[in-house]
């Protein structure tokens, strides 16, 4: 291993600790659906409304056999995307990739990642992953035994340890939720420390609907006594929009779902993803 580039280092606010506190409220949940009674259906529902609500993350045991329901992959027609973010601009490009069966809706923009995370030997400088929220509906992570997946828990801010556990996968509530959900369900910022002696490998499924979906708040959750907190925006608009990254040149972060709010909306952004459908 030679030596690292100090550009890796971490501003020394988000350099992690060396020290891994573990997150031990985020819950573990059986997933095979109860065939009976209808009750341990609701049950499982409410544990998933629970986890979402207090962590943003669970982790989601099957039967190693069921898993191939949810990862049944099909190779299909390419994925479309809009050619660029110019609002006016109707052309689209095609990007291939593999998706589920199920469910159809999510098709069209799903995508996974392979992360290799190489030893690193400055783990208390560098990180994996920086801290992000997940800009898409929602993720399944595979991960192996190494471990390095740290969520900023909601109870206290302080960045938690997930404890990789065998059989199960990662769930995390995308921003893309948090919209749809109107906040009830939150995107939690999570980043990834790296292991000084063992490389680590991971694999996130990101699960996304169709580019041309617009995404606000549900109209089964938005009303009068709880009010849109969002505007509707175009996902495949501000899939681009974030691709292109140069709204370092207005001297603004690139674009979040939260300068989509309606008590924040800045006009740069208004501009550039068109939000009146
Ligand atoms: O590798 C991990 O544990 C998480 C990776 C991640 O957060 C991402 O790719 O968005
Ligand atoms: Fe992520």
């Amino acid at each position: 291993m030679g030596e690292v580039d100090p550009a890796f280092f971490q501003a020394p606010e988000h350099r992690p600790s060396l020290q891994n506190i573990e997150a031990q409220g985020i819950p573990l949940i059986d997933l095979s659906i109860p065939s009976s009674p209808d009750a341990s259906l609701e049950d499982l529902v409410k544990k998933i409304g629970d986890a979402c609500r207090d962590w943003g993350f669970f982790k989601a045991y099957k039967n190693v056999r069921d898993w191939k329901e949810v990862f049944d992959f099909a190779v299909q027609n390419p994925t479309i995307v809009p050619a660029s973010y110019e609002p006016d601009d109707k052309e689209v490009t095609e990007w291939y990739n593999q998706w589920p069966e199920y469910p159809p809706e999510l098709r069209p923009t799903t995508f996974i990642r392979l992360n290799h995370y190489p030893p690193c030997p400055v783990p208390d400088l560098a990180l994996g992953v920086g801290r992000h929220k997940d800009a898409v509906a929602l993720t399944i992570l595979a991960q192996d035994d190494v471990g390095g997946l740290e969520v900023k828990s909601k109870s206290d801010g302080e960045w938690t340890w997930v404890t990789p556990t065998p059989n199960s996968y990662i769930i995390n509530v995308g921003d893309i939720i948090q919209v749809w959900s109107n906040d009830a369900y939150e995107s939690v910022e999570h980043r990834v420390k790296v292991n000084p002696e063992k490389e680590r490998f991971s694999v996130p499924y990101f699960l996304n609907p169709a580019h041309y979906t617009w995404v606000k708040p549900l109209e089964e959750i938005a009303n009068e006594q709880n009010p849109a907190k969002y505007r509707p925006y175009n996902l495949g608009k501000f899939f681009v929009t974030r691709k292109r990254s140069n709204f370092k040149k207005l001297d603004v972060e690139n674009i979040q779902i939260s300068h989509l709010r309606v008590s924040d909306l800045s006009d740069k952004f208004e501009g550039a993803l068109s939000i009146n459908p």
